[in-house]
């Protein structure tokens, strides 16, 4: 098989409005502008591109895998002929609820999923509360996928603040790592982008972060500022807060070249970092 080394990625930071016909529409629009405008040969949505980022929605929006969503994402992937990582998306199984990202390749065939491992259960005094573990199950197995370009690492949002997880999926091989994502207005503008650049520097990876554009009239507003940092930590691509698609080139040989400049991985002293006193 001949390596592919170059890929074009986007992005769709789409609005997320509490009717899940308009946002499955919604989604379908950006996916085919991000691959007949921008030439993607992988497009990522936003956590719960589906439904508004709120505990009261997410049992009544649950969907049983196969669902409409993901039908949807299975059948656009394979008549456009590219990867889809469908951010996420509530999943019923049995009497269980899950923040779920299914990952489809060229031929619409599901590559993978991940269920969110970290639930969002946070209370900063006079900003903001909010308890997925109210409605939502843990994730326990971290998603490592293979391409034809890449191996791709996949988590959602609060996962991402987990270097534990994130270091995981890179001994793994991935390259990429891809986090559909909802930050909100308090936490998106003190840690967003800090995390995006620091996450790609230590792991040397391509980080790509996919948010809801932000919704002024929802009581969960998604702070978006979709991004795609390189491996030096460069943000080769940025949103603004609106609907907005942004797209950007991997270079896998430019990933190796920082690996082999600034070989942090091979580095490792994984044979002292133990406490032995
Ligand atoms: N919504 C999340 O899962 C995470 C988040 O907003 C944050 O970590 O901040």
């Amino acid at each position: 098989m001949i390596s592919v080394k170059k890929l074009t990625l986007s992005v769709c930071q789409m609005m997320v409005s509490d009717k899940k016909e308009d946002n499955l529409k919604k989604a379908e629009d950006m996916i085919r502008r991000a691959v007949n405008d921008d030439g993607a040969n992988l497009v990522v949505l936003p956590e719960m591109f589906n439904c508004p980022y709120n505990n009261s929605y997410f049992p009544g929006f649950a969907e049983e895998y196969p669902g409409p969503t993901a039908g949807m994402l299975s059948s656009l992937a394979k008549e456009l002929g590219v990867y889809i990582i469908g951010g996420s998306i509530s999943e019923r199984e049995g009497d269980k609820i899950y923040n779920t990202s299914y990952i489809f390749n060229q031929e619409g065939k599901l590559l993978g999923s991940h269920r969110k491992m970290h639930l969002f259960d946070i209370d900063i005094e006079g900003e903001i509360t909010f308890k997925e573990s109210e409605t939502l199950g843990r994730g326990n197995i971290p998603t490592v996928i293979e391409t034809d370009f890449c191996k791709i690492g996949v988590a959602i949002c609060y996962d991402m603040r987990f270097p534990e997880l994130m270091r995981l999926m890179v001994l793994e091989g991935a390259e990429i790592i891809v986090i559909p994502a909802a930050f909100n207005m308090t936490t998106g503008p003190a840690h967003w982008k800090d995390l995006i650049k620091v996450r790609a520097i230590d792991n040397q990876v391509y980080f790509v972060a996919a948010s809801p554009a932000r919704n002024m009239k929802a009581s969960y507003q998604p702070y978006g500022h979709s991004a795609i940092a390189n491996p030096w930590g460069d943000f080769i691509a940025m949103a603004g807060e609106g609907e907005e698609i942004i797209t950007g080139e991997i270079d896998l040989d430019y990933l190796e070249k920082i690996r082999q400049q600034l070989p942090l991985l091979k580095h490792r002293r994984t044979d002292v970092y133990h406490i032995t006193y």
